[in-house]
């Protein structure tokens, strides 16, 4: 069988912060280590991790947003092909597409409608089918973000992957703030995104929103990649994989017993991994 190109290849890859300490001291501090994952065209992959373990900036760095301190090492292939900072440049919010995690991300000075609306004609949906799919009345397409509330904000930034014609999507954290009615829209929104050919990256904390709609699931524990999983399987039982962090997250779940679980407790800390002295020699 002939092997398809994925999306998506992240090999090696890592992202690490230059702080200036007390005095001239500079330290660099590592958020995300030695990550590498495939995404194929069609496919939910969701990056399952605890709060601060360094999803957003995966996110991030993939759409080329990163701030400036930040610095990045290793390999981003988009449909085989090695992403510099202006290819990401050029693809986001065209072939990339990202919902954020934050609302503030929409933009404050155009009113919302143009913000959902897109131009390309390969695109079937309309800025009045997706207000009426996120059941927002249509006078909101005349509305500025900060005339929003938080959980229309988000509806409308859902909206705008569904126009933007992206063959990525990542979705870091869609659903915060939702009425379940609109969490299970959104959920379908991404599934139907991946049902036509997309690839889509699900950011979340919440191993069952991955557990609904992900084909795969990555599980993020300080900046790693614990293992790659089927998700299905993962569902199933803890048995199925194989590192601890992982079957903690499982039995974690509210039906599975509500075990607690301390992130520390599991892998390496990835702390200053290099300090390094500042100033003139
Ligand atoms: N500009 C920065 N300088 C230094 N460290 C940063 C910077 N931005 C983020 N970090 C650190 O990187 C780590 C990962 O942050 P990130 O936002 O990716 O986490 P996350 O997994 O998305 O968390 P959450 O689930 O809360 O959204 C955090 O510990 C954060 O403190
Ligand atoms: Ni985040």
């Amino acid at each position: 069988m002939e092997q398809q190109t994925p999306l998506l290849e992240v090999k090696n890859f890592s992202v690490s912060f230059k702080q200036y300490g007390k005095g001239l001291k500079q330290n660099v501090t590592q958020v995300i280590s030695n990550f590498t994952l495939d995404l194929y065209p069609g496919e939910i992959m969701a990056i399952v991790g605890a709060s601060g373990s360094g999803k957003s900036l995966l996110a991030h760095a993939i759409l080329g947003i990163l701030p400036s301190n930040a610095y990045i090492n290793g390999s981003i292939k988009y449909k085989g092909e090695e992403l510099t900072q202006k290819d990401k440049e050029q693809l986001r919010g065209k072939e990339i597409s990202l919902i954020p995690q934050s609302v503030g991300y929409l933009d404050p000075l155009m009113k919302t409608g143009k913000q959902i609306d897109s131009p390309l004609k390969s695109v079937k949906s309309t800025v009045k089918s997706i207000m009426s799919r996120f059941h927002m009345a249509d006078g909101v397409k005349n509305k500025y973000p900060f005339q929003l509330s938080g959980g229309m904000a988000r509806r409308v930034l859902i909206g705008t992957a569904l126009t933007s014609g992206a063959h990525l999507i990542i979705a870091d954290e869609p659903t915060p703030g939702l009425h379940k009615s609109m969490v299970d829209e959104t959920l379908s929104t991404l599934k139907e995104l991946a049902g036509n050919g997309r690839g889509v990256l699900m950011i979340t904390h919440d191993i069952d929103l991955a557990f609904i709609i992900a084909d795969k699931i990555a599980v993020f524990n300080k900046g790693r990649s614990v293992e790659v999983v089927d998700a299905k399987a993962f569902e199933a039982s803890p048995d199925y994989v194989k590192h601890p962090y992982s079957k903690a997250l499982w039995h974690a779940l509210p039906q599975n017993g509500f075990h607690s679980i301390r992130s520390k407790d599991y892998g390496d800390d990835i702390d200053a991994i290099q300090d390094a002295q500042g100033g003139e020699a």
